[in-house]
C-alpha cells in the first residue's frame, strides 16, 4: 500500500489515497499503520481524496485509535500540500470537504506554507457538545483525579477543552489529558489544550489530542485556544500559537472565523508491506 508522510510542525500524518487501497481501511489497519513501533508511525491518517458535491475534494481524518475526526488543521494543511505535490490541483486556492465542514486552502512557497480558512469557532454547548443546559461554555469548572480546573470549550468542527494556567508543562498534559478527554461532560470525547497567555499576540500550548494523545502541535487546537483567548479578552485578533513542535499564526474575524497559516514538511513516501498487517505484533 503506497503512502506519503508529512509533518506540520511535528504533528505528523500519513496520506493514503483510496485508489491505492483495495478496500476501506479497518480500525485494526489504522492502529497498526499509526503505531510508532509496529507500523510506519504517525499522529493520524489522511485518507483521500474522495469526490465531493460541496467542494473540489473530500477528506477522511483518522486518529491512531481508529476514531474519525471531523476536522484537523494540520491534517488539512498537509493534505493540501499532498494535492499540490501530486499536481491534483492547478490553482493555489481550492476547497476541501470534511465531516466538520468545508474549508478553503491556499498554498504558497511551492506548498511549504499552507493557509486554511478553517470555518467559525462556536462556544455553544449543543454544538461542541458539552452536557447540561444550552449555553456558551465559558469559565466552567471540571475536576479530574481530585485536581480542579477552570475551562472553556469550543468547536471548529471538532471539540476542544481549553484550560488557561499561569504555567504549563508536557507532564501536565500527559497526566490529566486523557482524564479530561474522556470525561462524562463530553459525549464525543474532546481535544484538550493547556494554555499559557504570553501577551496579547502570543499564546503557548501543551496539547492532548482526542484519539491520539500527546502531540507536538495541533492546528484545530491552535484555532480553538486562540479563539478562547480572544473571547476572554486576553488576546487581540492575530495570535501566534507557540507549541513544542513550532508556531502557527491564527487570525480571528469578528464572527470567530479562523484563518490558520503554517509550514508543511515532506518526510517520506513509500510502500507499506502487507506483512505488517499479518504480524500478530
Ligand atoms: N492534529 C489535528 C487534530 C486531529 C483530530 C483530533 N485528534 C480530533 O480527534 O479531533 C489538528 O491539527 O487539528
Amino acid at each position: 500500500m503506497k503512502y506519503f508522510k508529512y509533518h506540520a510542525i511535528g504533528n505528523d500524518y500519513i496520506v493514503i489515497n483510496p485508489k491505492d487501497t483495495s478496500t476501506s481501511l479497518s480500525i485494526e489497519q489504522i492502529k497498526k499503520i499509526c503505531h510508532r513501533n509496529f507500523g510506519v508511525g504517525s499522529d493520524g491518517i489522511l485518507y483521500g481524496p474522495f469526490e465531493s458535491d460541496k467542494g473540489q475534494f473530500s477528506l477522511r481524518i483518522l486518529n491512531p485509535d481508529g476514531s474519525e475526526a471531523e476536522k484537523s488543521g494540520n491534517g488539512l494543511r498537509i493534505f493540501s500540500r499532498y494535492l499540490w505535490d501530486m499536481q491534483l490541483v492547478k490553482e493555489e486556492q481550492f476547497t476541501i470537504e470534511t465531516l466538520g465542514g468545508l474549508v478553503k486552502s491556499s498554498v504558497s512557497h511551492d506548498g511549504k506554507t499552507v493557509r486554511v480558512e478553517m470555518g467559525k469557532v462556536s462556544f455553544q454547548s449543543s454544538k461542541i457538545p458539552v452536557t447540561g443546559e444550552p449555553r456558551e461554555v465559558i469559565s466552567e469548572n471540571i475536576t479530574v483525579d481530585n485536581k480542579a480546573f477552570t475551562f472553556c470549550a469550543a468547536t471548529i468542527g471538532n471539540p476542544h477543552c481549553v484550560i488557561t494556567l499561569p504555567e504549563i508543562t508536557p507532564e501536565l498534559a500527559k497526566q490529566y489529558g486523557h482524564l479530561i478527554e474522556t470525561h462524562e461532560l463530553f459525549p464525543n470525547r474532546i481535544n484538550v489544550q493547556f494554555m499559557k497567555v504570553l501577551d496579547r499576540e502570543n499564546i503557548q500550548l501543551e496539547i492532548w489530542e482526542r484519539g491520539a494523545g500527546y502531540t507536538l502541535a495541533s492546528g484545530s487546537s491552535s484555532s480553538a485556544a486562540a479563539a478562547v483567548a480572544n473571547r476572554l479578552g486576553l488576546c487581540d485578533s492575530s495570535i501566534t500559537v507557540h507549541m513544542p513542535g513550532g508556531n502557527i499564526l491564527i487570525e480571528i474575524s469578528e464572527d470567530f472565523s479562523i484563518k490558520m497559516t503554517g509550514s508543511v514538511t515532506k518526510v517520506a513516501e513509500g510502500i507499506m508491506s502487507e506483512e505488517m498487517f499479518i504480524s500478530e505484533q
